[in-house]
């Protein structure tokens, strides 16, 4: 079974689309390697699936073997640099014009989603972190019952779900606590997307919309508050064209000062090598604050997994 390598499953969940999940999971991803994880993305976002090309992807072909379909490999592991292998499925691949939504009906798509949970052959994985249709949706309400009864017990770990300052205001999140709490999947805590901006052209941090609501939220439902991440345009370079992220003398974010050096060349140049990407990220302001996250994610599973089980 496709699943049965699989040491941990999380979830990135929101509850309104645009709000950042997949830069969520895809930056979770690339921190969750940098710490020596092996690591797989399933995307099955049928919305419009921008997996693909958040990883630089998007002309990878997949291949079909005796144990389903093959994953593409984003990198390998690197011993030397304490790199965990990072590997990808998405809808995306299947579709005819990459970037499509599929306009697939009600039952087809949950054939698709049940067959995504089944049919791709994963190797031994650390965490598998499955990128979600945005809602409460028929995907949804399907993917939570499907990974609940194929899972072992205890292998979905739980849901990170992504807010922004906007969209805490609306019911929509809210929502998707309520989905998380009616179908038993733990909230591995509410990131805060989108909270202040790091401006390409002086050094500030603003705050342009209010922040602070996720953790509000947070609070309210008794779930962990991860943490807030503000836009960085330098990450959109990043992941539009391959550019290491540079930024203005002095500009300090979360704490850390991430200056570029005058006239020095950036790692990795301006190459698309979708390997390169995990080195280039690490000169991104959002990396320090992912690696907070991740490792806040990393210690909860963790001490849930030694915690005994409750029987009954
Ligand atoms: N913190 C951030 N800094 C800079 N750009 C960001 C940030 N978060 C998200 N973005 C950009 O905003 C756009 C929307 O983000 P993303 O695709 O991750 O949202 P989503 O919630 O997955 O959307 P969808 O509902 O379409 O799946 C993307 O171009 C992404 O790169
Ligand atoms: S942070 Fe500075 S450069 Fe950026 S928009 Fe604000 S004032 Fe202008």
């Amino acid at each position: 079974m496709s699943l049965s390598k699989v040491k941990h499953i999380v979830l990135v969940l929101s509850g309104k689309g645009g709000v950042g999940k997949s830069s969520v999971t895809t930056q979770l991803a690339l921190s969750l390697t940098l710490k020596g994880h092996s690591v797989g993305v399933l995307d099955v976002d049928l919305t419009g699936p921008s997996i693909p090309r958040m990883f630089g992807i998007e002309d990878a072909k997949v291949t079909q073997a005796p144990g389903g379909w093959l994953p593409v490999t984003v990198h390998e592991a690197d011993a030397s640099a304490g790199l965990g292998p990072l590997r990808i499925m998405s809808l995306g691949f299947l579709l005819p014009r990459r970037g499509d939504a599929v306009v697939w009906r009600g039952p087809k798509k949950t054939a698709m989603v049940r067959q995504f949970l089944t049919d791709v052959f994963w190797d031994e994985l650390d965490y598998l972190l499955i990128d979600t249709p945005p809602g409460t949706s028929d995907e949804h309400i399907s993917l939570a019952e499907t990974l609940l009864q194929k899972a072992r017990p205890g292998q979905v770990a739980g849901a990170v779900v992504v807010t922004t300052p906007q969209a805490v205001a609306t019911a929509d999140v809210r929502k998707e606590l309520n989905f998380c709490a009616k179908t038993g999947i733990r909230v591995l805590g509410v990131v805060e997307n989108m909270s202040g901006f790091v401006c390409p052209n002086c050094s500030e941090c603003t705050n342009i919309f209010m922040s602070g609501g996720g953790e509000v939220m947070a609070r309210d439902f008794n779930v962990r508050f991860l943490g807030r991440v503000p836009i960085d345009p330098q990450f959109l370079v990043l992941i539009e064209t391959g550019k290491t992220p540079r930024y203005p003398k002095g500009t300090v974010v979360d704490g850390q000062d991430f200056s570029s050096a005058d006239g020095a060349p950036a790692e990795g140049g301006e190459s698309r090598d979708s390997a390169l990407l995990v080195h280039k990220y690490k000169s991104c302001s959002l990396a320090p604050i992912f690696a907070t996250i991740t490792a806040d994610v990393i210690a909860d599973i963790e001490r849930r997994q030694q915690m005994p089980s409750r029987k009954g």
